[in-house]
């Protein structure tokens, strides 16, 4: 297929998708790109860590249809920072090619504030072309159904207990609402986890913090139909005023510059002590463990330590030619044997700044300590 379905001087819609550590955006994505159905979608992932780990995995399951050169992925830092480095020319980029996507998708990392993301949509060189269809917020129905926003509550209570200038709020609550009030979609993810009732219940707290007339839907596995995801026509980049977020981005000047839409009218909702850096990403190293119990035993041991919210990558397995996949959000740690796959022997641990490296690094037998 290479024919458009875009009418000529059409605008190409760009749906951005948010949400938080482990709540299925990855798994929502790889959906899609297997449902596309012939649609040219690009994909342009900024993944929180070194490595474009998530990248790899859709690379390595989509179907035929999304060929690895539509794959474009981001891999430093989370996208609030690298907006003016890093997205807008891979934007220009995919824009100039002879035979431009049909539809663009960009899966922000799981820290990351949509908002200043939607307004770099605004910036000379893309507004013409482009236009965001709609922001889908993806959310972990199971860790809300806990009373939990998505992420280790131990992790949150340690971080506001070291942060004194916390009131209120915590910046990961923000987050969240920021998240949510940027949203034109919310998806309640993992519902085969929570009973209906309760999940109705969440369906309600969600409805009271986002915009009206924003859907809601369930999902098991992200999978959702094509036409729920895409097609919304949002533009949410004229629309920012009522997208409100609590975080302002301005701890570097140079972004500015590409502010065009810049919303002074929030800057009493300043907090400068709450933002994102909060967070950090290493990647580790680590031998080939025994097994997948050993893997898995060894990763939760890890998960308990003090601001480690997740870990992920494909290892290595004693006697095993297929690399082990790793997913671990909160409590929960998956494993399994992904045949045909790489493994990298890398895990990407990503946890509130001042975690205590060594130990994680202990707990997976980081090779690369010795070294140190
Ligand atoms: N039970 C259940 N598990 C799910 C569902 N959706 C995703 N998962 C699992 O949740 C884990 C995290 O999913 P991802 O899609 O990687 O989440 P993500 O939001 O992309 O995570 P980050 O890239 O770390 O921000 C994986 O182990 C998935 O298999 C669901 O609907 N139900």
């Amino acid at each position: 297929m290479t024919t458009s379905t875009l009418q000529p001087g059409q605008k190409i819609p760009a749906t951005i998708v948010t949400g938080f550590l482990g709540a299925g955006k990855t798994t929502l994505i790889r959906n899609l790109l297997q449902n596309a159905g012939g649609k040219r979608i690009a994909l342009i992932v900024n993944e929180f860590g070194d490595m474009g780990f998530d990248g790899s995995l859709v690379n390595g399951c989509a179907d035929p249809d999304c060929s690895a050169e539509e794959v474009v992925e981001l891999t430093n830092g989370c996208i609030c920072c690298t907006v003016a480095d890093d997205f807008l020319p891979t934007m220009e980029m995919l824009l100039a090619r002879e035979n431009p996507p049909e539809h663009i998708v960009i899966e922000t990392s799981g820290l990351a504030l949509p908002q200043p993301l939607v307004r770099a949509f605004s910036w000379p060189s893309v507004k013409p072309k482009v236009t965001v269809d709609g922001v889908v917020t993806v959310l972990d129905a199971a860790a809300l159904a806990e009373g939990r926003i998505a992420l280790d509550e131990a992790a949150l209570e340690a971080q506001r207990a070291a942060d004194e200038a916390l009131d209120h709020e915590s910046p990961v609550e923000e987050l969240f609402q920021d998240q949510l009030r940027c949203a034109d979609l919310v998806v309640l993810n993992k519902a085969d986890l929570v009973a209906g009732d309760a999940l109705a219940g969440v369906q309600e707290k969600i409805a009271a913090e986002v915009r009206s007339a924003v859907h809601i839907v369930a999902s098991e596995k992200g999978t959702l139909p094509i036409e729920v995801l895409l097609g919304r026509g949002s533009a949410a980049e004229d629309d920012m005023a009522s997208r409100h977020e609590h975080h302002h981005h301005h701890h570097d000047d140079r972004d500015d510059d590409h502010d065009h839409d810049h919303d002074h009218e929030h800057d009493h909702h300043h907090h400068d002590h709450h933002h994102h850096d909060d967070f950090e990403s290493y990647v580790l190293d680590v031998p080939a463990f025994t097994s997948l119990k050993d893997a898995e035993a060894r990763v939760l041991q890890a998960m308990a330590l003090r601001g480690v919210l997740r870990i992920k990558g494909a290892v290595r397995v004693d006697g095993k030619s297929a690399p082990a996949m790793v997913q671990a959000v909160g409590p929960r740690v998956e494993t399994w044997f992904a045949a045909g796959a790489e493994s990298s022997g890398k895990l990407v641990v990503i946890g509130l700044k001042g975690l205590d490296l060594a130990a994680v690094r202990g707990a997976l037998g980081d090779v690369a300590q010795a070294a140190e």
